[in-house]
């Protein structure tokens, strides 16, 4: 049984430390979203249904822009298809310097901040490490450790693809959330395609979360686990993302995880 997580709202993922006001994201050019999200009420979301739904941070027009480099083929290290290695179907591209694109470059930087905010409530329960507060110094770290390869990536998927439930991983240093940024509109651009988290909790099923992203709205979960407080203190439940299969259309995400890759 999984205690009711809305007491823990008013002292979000309280262990002690107060919570304190999450940092401001400065106005970014483009991107007037992003100083508008209330980070208290995400990291709420993210306590209690395990993932949290971002209002729109992309217009239409930018959402274009970033589908239209997946056909840049100078600007990606590497192309997966997923079928060949039994991932799912479909291809990613993992940007090869997410910094040659200003739009994923700047949600990457602008995101991060108060993500470490909440990451670090979640590290101060945990009684696990903290997090930096900017993300050069995060890549900095990765970097000492070997982690010198960008993570962002592009998916795509068209009719019959999907991708399999799986855990952005790639090295030890580990940032603990992500976010995926729907860059199609579900039932006009395509149908099917949900976002799907299953977590799996100790000594009782699986419980599976689905999702539908609108054109813009960005999804945050955890990258391998979501605390959950339990008798005896907080549990880990594994979660697991993945996408269900695309019926028609195409569907296009912008993944933005935070630690760099061996
Ligand atoms: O296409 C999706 O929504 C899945 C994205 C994903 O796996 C990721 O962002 O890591
Ligand atoms: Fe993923």
């Amino acid at each position: 049984m999984i205690e009711p997580a809305a007491a823990d709202t008013g002292a979000l993922f309280n262990v002690g430390a107060p919570a304190g006001a999450p940092p401001r994201v400065p106005p970014t050019a483009g991107l007037p979203a992003l100083s508008e999200l209330d980070w208290t009420e995400l990291g709420a979301r993210l306590t209690e249904e395990g993932v949290a739904l971002t209002p729109p941070l992309l217009s239409r027009a930018q959402c274009q822009q970033i589908i239209a480099t997946f056909d840049e083929p100078g600007l990606f290290r590497s192309t997966v298809v997923m079928q060949r290695h039994g991932f799912g179907r479909g291809t990613y591209k993992y940007y090869a310097d997410p910094a040659a694109v200003p739009l994923v470059r700047s949600l990457r930087e602008r995101l991060y901040p108060p993500l470490a905010w909440l990451a670090n409530q979640w590290a101060a329960r945990w009684g696990e490490r903290a997090f930096p507060t900017r993300l050069d110094e995060l890549l900095a770290e990765c970097a000492a450790n070997g982690q010198t390869r960008a993570t962002p990536l592009l998916l795509r998927y068209g009719p019959g693809d999907y991708a399999g439930l799986h855990q952005d991983v790639y090295g030890d240093i580990v940032f603990p959330l992500q976010i995926a940024i729907m860059l199609n509109q579900p039932g006009e651009d395509f149908t099917g395609g949900e976002s799907v988290f299953v977590e799996q909790r100790p000594r009782a099923q699986s419980r599976a979360i689905v999702v539908t992203p609108r054109l813009g709205q960005g999804v945050i979960f955890p990258v391998r686990h979501r605390p959950v407080r339990g008798q005896g203190g907080v549990r880990r439940h594994p979660l697991r993302h993945g996408t269900s299969t695309v019926r028609s259309g195409q569907r296009t995400t912008l993944g933005l995880i935070f630690h760099n890759a061996r």
